[in-house]
């Protein structure tokens, strides 16, 4: 069949949109790879599916899935790009839309300037939601790799997350240790890993070895829960900005129980069509 899809990206994280509503198609795992493929396929780090909801006061389903084939929870860079490209295809004219995912529900505002604001819900920070191994809740955890300790803050923003501070994102050790901590068992059901560089209390800079994905120009959840780690360990206000390598997000969090917020714009790149 012949599949309609938007190539989109959210500060360099780049996706595949695909419209399940007016088109019908299944995707299993080994034809995500191999879609995601940058030279063989389309190339993306994630597959967004836009999907009729199943709970009642939800507009769409989102469901995500890694350029592995791994089906995730959330993803923060793409629900920007969700509102965008359902706007933008006339399947709502709503400015606030409400998207269950397997991590919960986000709700989404898209903004006059292009951008979109997420109200990505609230961290959640017990080990056993994350998941991670640790018999209590701690705002860091020692984590061994190789025989080396770090010093890690632990969130979730639906999809698990581990955050180490560097003194400089540039010469982070983001291609060697990322892995390592990605697939750590500690993290059974793996992690995407924050490289963490503060520079003030309002400003921070950002890099993410996602899970599933490798190195990302960005990622929506992973700043989200970088700012999180950021104010749990008193290093940063409840309004920061992150930079990534990809661009900035504006991130804000009220503190435990209250929901993160992040802004940033959600780009289309081309439509196009491929046989599957
Ligand atoms: N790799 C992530 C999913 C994509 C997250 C990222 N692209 C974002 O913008 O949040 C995971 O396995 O949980």
């Amino acid at each position: 069949m012949l599949l309609h899809f938007t190539k989109m990206h959210g500060l360099g994280n780049d996706f595949m949109v695909v419209d399940l509503i007016s088109q019908r198609a299944r995707f299993k795992p080994e034809q995500v790879k191999q879609l995601a493929d940058r030279h063989f396929g389309i190339g993306f780090d994630q597959l967004l599916l836009v999907e009729a909801p199943t709970e009642p006061d939800a507009d769409f389903r989102y469901r995500i899935y890694n350029a592995d084939g791994s089906e995730v929870e959330n993803c923060g860079n793409g629900a920007r790009c969700f509102a965008r490209f359902v706007r933008d295809k006339k399947l709502t004219i709503k400015r606030e839309i409400r998207v269950q995912t397997a991590g919960g529900p986000l709700l989404l505002h898209a903004l006059d300037d292009q951008r979109v604001t997420v109200n990505m819900g609230a961290p959640r920070l017990q080990p056993s939601e994350i998941p991670f191994h640790a018999n209590e809740k701690a705002t860091t955890y020692p984590l061994i790799v190789d025989g080396q300790h770090y010093d890690i803050g632990a969130v979730s923003m639906g999809n698990p997350h581990a955050v180490l501070a560097v003194e400089a994102v540039d010469q982070a050790p983001v291609t060697a240790l990322g892995p390592k901590i990605e697939h750590h068992p500690d993290f059974p059901q793996g992690v995407n890993v924050g490289f963490l560089e503060v520079i003030s209390r309002t400003e921070g800079r950002l890099r993410v070895f996602e899970r599933g994905s490798g190195e990302t120009l960005a990622c929506g959840t992973g700043a989200c829960a970088a700012m999180v780690s950021g104010v749990l360990r008193n290093w940063f206000d409840t309004t920061v900005t992150l930079h990534l390598r990809g661009g900035t997000l504006e991130i804000e969090w009220a503190g435990p129980g209250h929901p993160v917020m992040m802004t940033g714009p959600a780009v289309r790149v081309f439509d196009g069509q491929i046989l599957i």
